[in-house]
């Protein structure tokens, strides 16, 4: 299927817009009026633009205000159109939208209505072009896709037809059978299918509209649903995407553009219309790779925590860091940058790399090179949309090449046995590509998306959503700092699982380690809250740890100090015995208190 996006989906200048829906791979867009209004280049300039860059001009919109007005009204609106129409003509653009009145002119008649709208579509017809009527659904008197379609019908004009706008109709739909009407359209008197998911917020649904669209899969509209009931009519013009959203006008137009792709792609996917190589979903975090300019304070926080130098890369500057299966690569190499540690990659152990890394790139995800060294063995590696590299390993697998090969052992013993293994990995996101990360995670890896929550942090508010594996072996948070800018406390960190909190806390700190003090108003608080043991409240205290419980279990949590970019979190999660994994969340009750201690420990040491 063609695929489309609208200019108004993108920042910047009409030409930047075109640029990164072509590169992107679109194979059209839907020109907004404004977009046009706005660019120095002619009408004909953006025609052999568009036609250089493979994109076909799919739509140009929007027509407001047109029909169910007073004849004197209309004949100016007809006049208005004549002149748009001569535009399309030099644009080569031979679909109007028309969007329902919302003007308070307009009169509650559809004879009206369909009789105007009929007239229009006549004069269209003699430049060639057609005119699809959309509901709005704030319209004035029209407001749902099947009353636009009955007025259609109704003009039965063989130029004029209805466009269909999935935030039109999930925004006002109160379950699947008010998709049934769908079925009632002839496919080819659907001219045009607009695209895009919204999170479900109770709000004005123009001002939801306007502002809070977002790319299909990203909001909780069932939007593949919709898709196939239009598919089932027949219709086989573009999938096109117009989404207006106060994030994507201000993101870079490339990044926003990819990503508008990829989850097309996803649905197209969703409803059989895109064979994509499977997901193949990663079984575990083989490692987490640092980068530092200077690995003496991560070596002295990682001996503390009770890890040992275990292997050293055989041709990089790269130390193996390990406890139980917590795998840390300390890199030193070039990629460091001066600001200190940040982590860089992650190891996701996958039962098929090679297939992983298909799906990835089929996704748009940017492959890197299989061996970043000659004698390297070879690995299957993309960036995520944060930058972060994703390899996907095998450990201790014959029939794979073992990135372990590449390390050889440094015949030191294990220090401790605190630490199980990696319990999740906190990945801080550019702010303007959270809900695109979420998308990511989910569609290229295979991943669960939880529910998104806000945490409050004393300057601003922190987003957190989890993406997972079923059996949680793979558990990444990502977040959207309160501040971007403020990188000591919105830093990236690496959260290792203990099946003793309080011993692994008193462990590191009796080994120089510096846990994060909370203030004791936290525990006076928790004392209200839950009962405890007598003096188990005390050892918290003085630890630092940090205390939550869910249906499932509970859950012991404490942080050590940051460094660079990057902090340490010592987990516990009980309950898991009965077979239910235990504690499900990350604690977001307590991250407040957590990011408050941050940066007063911060204002405090710098660190
Ligand atoms: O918000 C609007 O006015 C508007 C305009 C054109 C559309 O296709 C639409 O869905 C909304
Ligand atoms: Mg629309």
């Amino acid at each position: 299927m063609r695929t489309s996006i609208a200019t108004v989906s993108l920042s910047g200048s009409l030409t930047e817009k075109l640029d990164a829906a072509a590169r992107a791979g679109f194979d059209g867009v839907e020109l907004f009026e404004n977009d046009l209004l706005a660019s120095p280049l002619t009408p004909e300039d953006i025609r052999a633009r568009c036609a250089d860059l493979g994109l076909r001009i799919d739509l140009y919109q929007p027509m407001r205000d047109v029909e169910a007005v007073p004849e004197a009204e209309f004949a100016r609106n007809l006049r208005r159109a004549r002149h748009k129409f001569e535009l399309m003509r030099r644009l080569g653009a031979d679909t109007v939208l028309v969007c329902s009145s919302v003007s308070p002119q307009a009169v509650d008649d559809d004879a009206l209505a369909a009789e105007q709208l009929a007239r229009l579509a006549g004069l269209a017809a003699e430049y060639g072009i057609r005119v699809a009527y959309e509901a709005l659904a704030w319209g004035r008197h029209v407001s749902t896709y099947d009353h636009a379609w009955r007025i259609v019908e109704t003009a039965g004009h063989p130029a004029l037809g209805t466009c269909l706008d999935s935030f039109h109709i999930l925004s006002r739909a109160f379950g699947p059978a008010d998709l049934e009407g769908i079925a009632a359209i002839p496919g080819e008197k659907i001219f045009f299918l607009q695209l895009a998911d919204a999170p479900l917020l109770a709000m004005d649904v123009l001002q939801w509209s306007r502002h809070y669209r977002c790319f299909p899969g990203q909001g909780g509209f069932d939007i593949a649903a919709l898709v196939r009931h239009v598919l089932a009519t027949g219709y086989d013009g573009p999938l096109s995407l117009e989404v207006f959203n106060d994030v994507f006008r201000q993101a870079e137009a490339g990044p926003t553009a990819v990503d508008a792709r990829r989850s097309l792609l996803l649905l197209q996917e969703a409803v059989g219309k895109a064979i994509l190589p499977d997901p193949v979903v990663p079984t575990g975090v083989a490692f987490a790779e640092l980068v530092t300019p200077d690995a003496e304070p991560l070596a002295d926080l990682l001996g503390a925590l009770g890890f040992t130098r275990t292997a050293r890369h055989r041709g990089k500057p790269v130390a193996l860091w390990e406890q139980g299966d917590a795998r840390i690569l300390v890199n030193t190499g070039p990629a460091a940058r001066r600001d200190g540690p940040r982590l860089a990659a992650i190891g996701l152990e996958s039962p098929d790399p090679a297939g992983a890394a298909r799906r990835a790139e089929a996704l748009l995800a940017p492959v890197l090179p299989r061996r970043r060294a000659p004698r390297d063995a070879p690995l299957d590696a993309v960036a995520a949309p944060d930058g972060t590299e994703l390899f996907f390993c095998a450990t201790g697998r014959p029939d794979l090449p073992d990135w372990r090969a590449d390390f050889a052992d440094t015949g030191l013993p294990p220090a401790r046995a605190d630490i199980r293994g990696i319990d999740h990995l906190a990945l801080t996101q550019p702010w303007h590509h959270f809900d695109e990360a979420a998308l990511f995670h989910r569609g290229v890896l295979g991943l669960d998306a939880q529910e998104s929550v806000d945490v409050a942090d004393p300057y601003g508010l922190m987003r957190s959503r989890a993406v997972t594996n079923a059996d949680g072996s793979v558990r990444i948070a990502l977040t959207v700092g309160a501040a971007p800018t403020d990188d000591t406390v919105h830093a990236q960190h690496i959260a290792l699982a203990t099946d003793d909190v309080v011993a692994a806390a008193r462990r590191f700190r009796d080994a120089g380690g510096r846990l994060l003090p909370v203030p004791a108003n936290y525990y006076d608080d928790l004392a209200a809250r839950f009962e405890f043991a007598d003096g188990e409240l005390e050892t918290y205290r003085d630890l630092g740890i940090l205390y939550d419980r869910d249906a499932h279990g509970a859950f012991r949590h404490c942080y050590t100090r940051t460094v660079g970019r990057v902090f340490f979190e010592l987990v516990q999660r009980d309950g898991g015995d009965g077979g239910d994994g235990g504690y499900r969340g990350y604690g977001a009750a307590n991250a407040p208190v957590r990011l408050a201690a941050q940066h007063t420990a911060r204002a405090l040491t710098g660190g």
